[in-house]
């Protein structure tokens, strides 16, 4: 044993501890920056202290975390301890309000307890902590359920499709993961259409995936770099693939005097609950059915907006999806493409883990730099200028124009 990196250890882990100690009500104080330097500085330090036996357990109950997730999530037991102003409830309390029988209760909490997403500062005394804050926000509520019906039962066809596929890299979307772990000859996105639940969670997933990180919008000057000398009749803003056109609302929130159209274009079903039940400060968008394999209508648009379109398309269908952009494209025009950029050393495990969801469900990819390169390459398109505005997930405005 070696004393002084014994008493270093020692001493560091009684510093965590107080630090922990010395804020129960969490770290929403931090600076941002600082706060996730902390994170993945003891995250690190977590994974490189753990015993062989820990990391073997870790990993084969992991399976157990998404689904007792939503089950706190769907007996309300999150939101119920998030409501909370006093101290915390009792097992028998929150056995009541969520109608769960008081033993499983007490089991589950105890779980809850042990993996840091509740806290408990007494025997019988449960509160809730940032963890659980967490999963009753909309990424929560619509992320938990939407991950365990839709890409779970792909990702655990993923071992099998690649021992099949003799460890191939995943270029076919009509032949991943997706289609052996649904037993299904649906693509993703027909699948979900047909499942109201599932696309009610997809599309609120799709609002809230990034809340926290920033918006494009906090670090470029829109209007200063991309809607100088508009008119009311051109096209600023054409959001392709936009959901429920959450993008083009922080726009319009952003720049109440931007001059010209916001127009989001979508699959009809999308636009239809875009119609039926538009989000807060759509007002000022248009909404247009478009199926972006076809050419785009939307002729002398300033900016083509995609944002986490491509990721989710392999390359030789972005080139298709980017070539029908094309021909629509006049001098000022712009495709305004907002992905990550994967750096070659380092990425951030937000990222990677969605590169491999993407490839699992869509034969699709989060690309680097050369990626993009290429790609463009391939449909005619080159680089203007590269913005990077999150850290957290490399997140980028590519800038393309035709070669
Ligand atoms: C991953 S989501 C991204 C949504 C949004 N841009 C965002 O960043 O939150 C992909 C979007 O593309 C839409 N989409 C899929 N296939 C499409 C097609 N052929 N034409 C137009 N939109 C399509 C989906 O309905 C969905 O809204």
């Amino acid at each position: 044993m070696d004393a002084r990196a014994t008493s270093e250890a020692l001493s560091l882990a009684e510093k965590v501890e107080e630090f922990l100690q010395g804020f129960p009500l969490g770290f929403d104080h931090l600076d941002v920056s600082v706060r996730r330097r902390l994170s993945e500085a003891t995250r690190k330090l977590s994974l490189a202290t753990e015993s062989t036996g820990d990391t073997v357990h870790r990993v084969v109950h992991s399976p157990l975390q998404l689904p007792l997730t939503l089950v706190g999530i769907e007996t309300r037991l999150f939101e119920i301890l998030a409501e909370q102003k006093h101290d915390g409830d009792t097992n028998a309390e929150l056995a009541r309000k969520t109608k769960v029988d008081s033993t499983l209760m007490k089991r589950l909490l105890r779980y809850y307890q042990s993996f840091g997403m509740i806290d408990q500062p007494g025997d019988d005394q449960y509160r809730a902590n940032n963890i659980t804050q967490a999963m009753v926000s909309l990424g929560g509520r619509a992320g938990v359920p939407f991950y365990l019906g839709t890409l779970v039962p792909a990702f655990n066809a993923l071992p099998q499709f690649l021992r099949d596929t003799g460890y191939a890299n995943i270029t076919d979307g009509a032949n991943c993961p997706w289609f052996l772990g649904h037993r299904t000859d649906e693509a993703p996105f027909d699948w979900v259409q047909k499942r109201p639940d599932m696309m009610q969670n997809f599309m609120s997933w799709m609002v809230s995936q990034r809340d926290g990180l920033p918006n494009f919008l906090e670090v470029i000057d829109f209007v200063k770099e991309f809607a100088q000398n508009s008119d009311d009749s051109i096209p600023i803003f054409v959001d392709i693939g936009g959901a429920m056109g959450h993008q083009s609302i922080s726009l319009r929130q952003k720049y109440p005097e931007l001059v010209g159209r916001v127009i989001l274009q979508d699959l009809p079903q999308v636009i239809d609950r875009v119609k039926v039940s538009p989000l807060l400060g759509f007002e000022g968008i248009e909404a247009q059915v478009y199926n972006f394999f076809t050419e785009q209508p939307l002729k002398g648009a300033r900016n083509y907006y995609l944002r986490n379109v491509l990721h989710g398309w392999p390359d030789h269908t972005c080139v298709e999806i980017l070539q029908n952009i094309k021909p629509a494209m006049k001098k000022e025009s712009k495709i305004l493409i907002d992905e990550m950029v994967l750096p070659e050393r380092g990425a951030p495990w937000r990222a990677t883990q969605v590169d491999l969801a993407m490839s699992t469900c869509f034969a699709a990819m989060e690309r680097s730099h050369a990626d993009w390169i290429a790609l463009l390459d391939k449909a005619g398109l080159k680089i203007e200028r590269v913005w990077k505005y999150t850290e957290q997930v490399d997140d980028c405005i590519i800038v393309a124009i035709p070669k």
